[in-house]
């Protein structure tokens, strides 16, 4: 396929600092997972930092291997002539810490006791991303980023960027973002973690990796999965239809919906470590654009930079409502802001489902983004 980034690779970076947490603690030292695509420029000013969203990786575009059954998570998005075009850009993600992709997380060594950290992990805000991200910048001798561009949590770390770096930040582009996490989001991320914390096997955290609390993790994620789907995604997908694989009348048989979440599940179990999930649900729980600051407006009128905005309608878990708010009090700040309510049924998940309803307007804005911060 000649506009993919083919064969790439995950890069790791060692930080030998301890970094300040939000809550106080310090963390490190740090890696920090990190893949690259396209070339940096000589002025280092074509750079587009690609966040993700809460079980996502490094690997955002390309395939580790020629046998690799799927691309990297916005595969559709990186490569030559695509909206991130890496004959133009220089298109970098790293992974979060807290994550278990390769970043410092809570299955790494913890340097005081030889042993994982698990629980002994430190609870993380959104904001120690970025400021642990930053490290990564700085390493790779980059003072200005055209554009931060993320779904989800990935959103989240985009209006952060803008508003604790502004001075380097050109633009950023929140999809399916919210200001702070609601209520209802908290209280699902609740059941998930009940879901785990119920699960003999979990061991408040000390379960052995290779036996690890499976039942209660596919659970927690299937809560998750929900509220990445929508209830016209699911009338689509799956409607009412039985599995061909149960008679109806049987007591333990299933909609294929249920199927559908036992997979996807039990699939979530092989790619990710429970401590993980749950440090990252937290700090999604935690989030909060006006934390530490008198206001959002405080906070906001940090923002020095242009910013696009995608919502969806079929969105229940981050809702455009909550977008919108954010947007209205840039906009009453007088900052430069685009909005757009993006139709689609795929729900929160939409930014990877389907991105080409909003890559037009993303080009064009990523094409005007102005010089200099
Ligand atoms: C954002 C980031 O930063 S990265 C994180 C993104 N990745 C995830 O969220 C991982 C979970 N994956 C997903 O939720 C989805 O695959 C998405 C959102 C990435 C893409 O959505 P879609 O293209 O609509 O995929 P869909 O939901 O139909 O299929 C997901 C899986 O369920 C399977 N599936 C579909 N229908 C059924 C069914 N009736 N019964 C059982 N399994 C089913 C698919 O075969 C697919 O399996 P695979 O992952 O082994 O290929
Ligand atoms: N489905 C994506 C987005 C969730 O916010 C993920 O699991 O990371």
């Amino acid at each position: 396929m000649n506009d993919s980034v083919g064969l790439v690779k995950t890069e790791y970076a060692d930080f030998d600092v301890e970094l300040r947490l939000e809550s106080g603690r310090l963390l490190g030292p740090l890696t920090i997972a990190f893949e690259r695509y396209g070339q940096l420029n000589a002025a280092k000013d074509n750079v587009i930092l690609v966040t993700h969203a809460w079980t996502g990786d490094a690997h955002a575009a390309g395939v580790h291997d020629e046998e690799d059954r799927k691309p990297g998570w916005w595969d559709n998005m990186i490569g030559p002539g695509k909206v991130f075009d890496t004959d133009k850009y220089f298109v970098l993600c790293s992974n979060v810490i807290g994550s278990c992709k390769g970043s410092t997380g809570p299955t790494s060594i913890d340097p005081k006791t030889g042993r994982p950290y698990r629980l002994k992990f430190p609870s993380l805000m959104v904001r120690d991303m970025v400021r642990a991200q930053k490290l990564l910048i700085d390493h790779l001798g980059i003072t200005s980023i055209h554009a931060v561009v993320g779904g989800s949590m990935g959103a989240m770390q985009a209006i952060e960027w803008a508003i604790h770096y502004p001075e380097m930040i050109r633009a950023i582009v929140p999809i399916a973002g919210t200001g702070r996490t609601s209520p209802m989001a908290i209280a699902l991320n609740a059941l998930a973690r009940q879901a785990i914390f119920n699960d003999p096997l979990w061991k408040k955290g000390n379960y052995r990796p290779e036996h690890p609390p499976a039942d209660g993790l596919a659970l927690a994620r299937a809560v998750g999965h929900i509220s990445f789907l929508s209830d016209a995604s699911m009338w689509l997908k799956f409607g009412r239809r039985f599995s061909v694989r149960d008679g109806m009348f049987d007591f333990f048989g299933k909609f294929e919906i249920e199927r559908y979440l036992d997979y996807n599940g039990g699939n979530f179990v092989d790619r990710f470590d429970t401590n993980s999930f749950l440090y990252l649900a937290k700090a999604l729980d935690l989030y909060d654009v006006a934390w530490n600051f008198d206001s959002l407006s405080e906070a906001l009128d940090r923002l020095n930079c242009p910013s696009l905005w995608f919502a969806f309608t079929s969105d229940w878990l981050y809702t455009p409502q909550q977008t919108q708010e954010v947007v209205d009090e840039l906009r009453r700040l007088n900052k430069p802001v685009d909005y757009h309510l993006i139709e689609s049924d795929y729900g929160h998940d939409s930014f990877l489902v389907e991105p080409e309803k909003f890559i037009p307007i993303l080009q064009t804005f990523l094409a005007e983004v102005p010089r200099s911060a």
